[in-house]
């Protein structure tokens, strides 16, 4: 329940949340029929579905009264070679009054991969509400926020209330997968659809802890790399060929096991060499952040953290580099023993970018690095790095009216205000917008740090998505009054 003490609350704002509270059941049977979609837009047999997904964003938009354009982007290729359409872009528009502040909300209705047998306790695409949590791939990650949005438009609507901004919506479905064709988008729409846009919110990240919510000022970026070894063209008998070859799969683990110390210490040359120095007034900032160790490890399930005070964990979660090993494609990896040598084996690993780290600098170093290492192990084998993907970190200003806006509104749903936070994973599109636009980007999350993003049993609790929409609705009403009090200012100003 929002807070409505007449002090924190209008009357406007008690008729909105007392609208959204009668309302829930309804948002959360959108929610499930949402989830309902496996719009897994990873796997490219799945395609079809992540359409089918963009189809009923699309619907839903329309049915709130916006204008509602799906921009086809073509189609990529896959590693195969085969070509695969990829999912439109919506560009969505709910007026046009030149006297209102124009938000663009950003979100995407792809999930990550997932299935049953990974280990969920209900089936990842029925949303099934546990103890006040909704169960289901994309509940958090980003259908319900998307959901939450839309949620509290569709109030005002609903209440026959004038809106108090113009909105605007940029929903994609290939974010889980690189966002691949929206920068060349955003880059044509620059004069058009985002001219007149003065705002960017997106919701696609998550508090810093289970209770507290948070307002997220930086993200890190992500260079991805696949490393190829390769000996031939067909697998090989370990009896007959084991211990007279060099194998490729044991070439790629020495390489992997090049790239970082049991420290956490990235081996590559030169990668740390551009990392923004931190200053002191950084370091305060974060002695001064609420942040629960014990919670954190609890809720992945870890023993132990490579370092032991929060200071140093945050430091190295938002505003150091890391590296991640993902994965080895073409290695037998099913239940058993198969006594083979594969013939070819990716490994997949990335490197989450922080200012000012350059992308193309990155893959120089990472590229130099690895050849460096095989050569050394005088292997005839074939070995090729490809950075396949590449995303820049994200910084804004906390000043900003959207920064203000949005606090005061979560003061008054929440009752507390928010952390201020970066985070440690990607979000492409911030610092696309920011480049391309720009104008002022803020990520309001409303899911808790223990939603499970991209894990098994991901869920968003009712509270975050109900108190989420009503705090998304007392943001409109707070930009909408901050806007105007910037326009009268700099009227006085002018005329002066
Ligand atoms: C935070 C967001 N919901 C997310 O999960 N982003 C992904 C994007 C990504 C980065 N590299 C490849 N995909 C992430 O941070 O892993
Ligand atoms: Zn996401
Ligand atoms: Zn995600």
């Amino acid at each position: 329940m929002a807070r409505m003490s007449s002090s924190s609350s209008s009357v406007l704002e008690m008729e909105i949340f007392k609208y959204i509270d009668v309302h829930q059941s309804d948002f959360i049977k959108d929610l499930k029929e949402w989830v309902a979609v496996e719009s897994d837009s990873v796997q490219p047999a799945l395609r079809k579905e992540v359409m089918r997904m963009m189809a009923l964003a699309a619907d839903r938009l329309s049915a709130l009264g916006a204008t509602v354009n799906l921009v086809n982007l073509g189609s990529h290729q896959l590693p195969d070679g085969e070509d695969l359409p990829l999912p439109p872009v919506i560009l969505g528009e709910l007026g046009k009054d030149t006297q209102k502040a124009t938000v663009c909300f950003y979100g995407h209705v792809d999930v990550q991969p997932a299935k049953k047998e990974d280990g969920w306790k209900t089936d990842p695409y029925t949303l099934t509400e546990i103890n006040g949590n909704l169960y289901g791939r994309g509940a958090t990650d980003n259908k319900g926020p998307v959901l939450a949005w839309i949620n509290a438009v569709e109030t005002f609507r609903a209440l026959k209330l004038a809106m108090p901004v113009n909105f605007k919506f940029v929903i994609e479905g290939m974010e889980e997968a690189g966002s691949l064709g929206l920068e060349k988008l955003l880059q044509e729409e620059k004069q058009y659809f985002f001219s007149d846009v003065d705002y960017i919110v997106i919701s696609d990240n998550l508090w810093l802890s289970n209770k507290k919510p948070a307002l997220t000022y930086g993200s890190r970026g992500n260079a991805c790399f696949c490393v190829e070894v390769e000996c031939g063209s067909k697998d090989l008998h370990s009896g007959t060929f084991g211990g007279i070859i060099h194998e490729p799969l044991t070439d790629l683990i020495a390489l992997l096991d090049s790239l970082v110390d049991p420290t956490g210490r990235i081996q590559i040359p030169g990668i740390y060499d551009s990392v923004a120095a931190l200053t002191e007034e950084e370091r305060k900032l974060y002695e001064s952040i609420e942040f629960d160790l014990e919670e954190h490890k609890n809720n992945g399930g870890v023993k132990k953290f490579l370092y032991g005070t929060k200071e140093e964990i945050l430091l190295h979660l938002w505003r150091y580099p890391s590296l991640s090993i993902h994965g080895i494609e073409g290695a037998f990896h099913e239940p058993g023993i198969k006594t083979v040598i594969p013939a070819k084996v990716i490994g997949k690993f990335s490197i989450r970018q922080v200012p000012h780290m350059d992308l193309s600098v990155v893959k120089q170093q990472v590229v130099e690095h690895l050849e460096g290492v095989f050569s050394k192990r005088n292997s005839p084998n074939t070995l090729k790095v490809s950075m396949p993907l590449g995303a820049k970190p994200w910084l804004a200003d906390v000043n900003d009216p959207l920064y203000k806006a949005a606090r005061r509104a979560i003061k008054t749903v929440f009752g507390e205000d928010p952390d201020f936070i970066r985070d440690g994973s990607t979000i492409p599109v911030a610092r696309m917008f920011q480049t391309i636009t720009q104008k002022s980007v803020m990520m309001f999350p409303i899911g808790a740090a223990d939603d499970g993003e991209h894990s098994q049993n991901e869920k968003i609790s009712r509270h975050n998505y109900i108190e989420g929409t009503k705090a998304f609705a007392a943001f409109f009403l707070e930009l909408s009054k901050l806007h105007q009090h910037l326009i009268e200012t700099s009227n006085i100003e002018t005329n002066n």
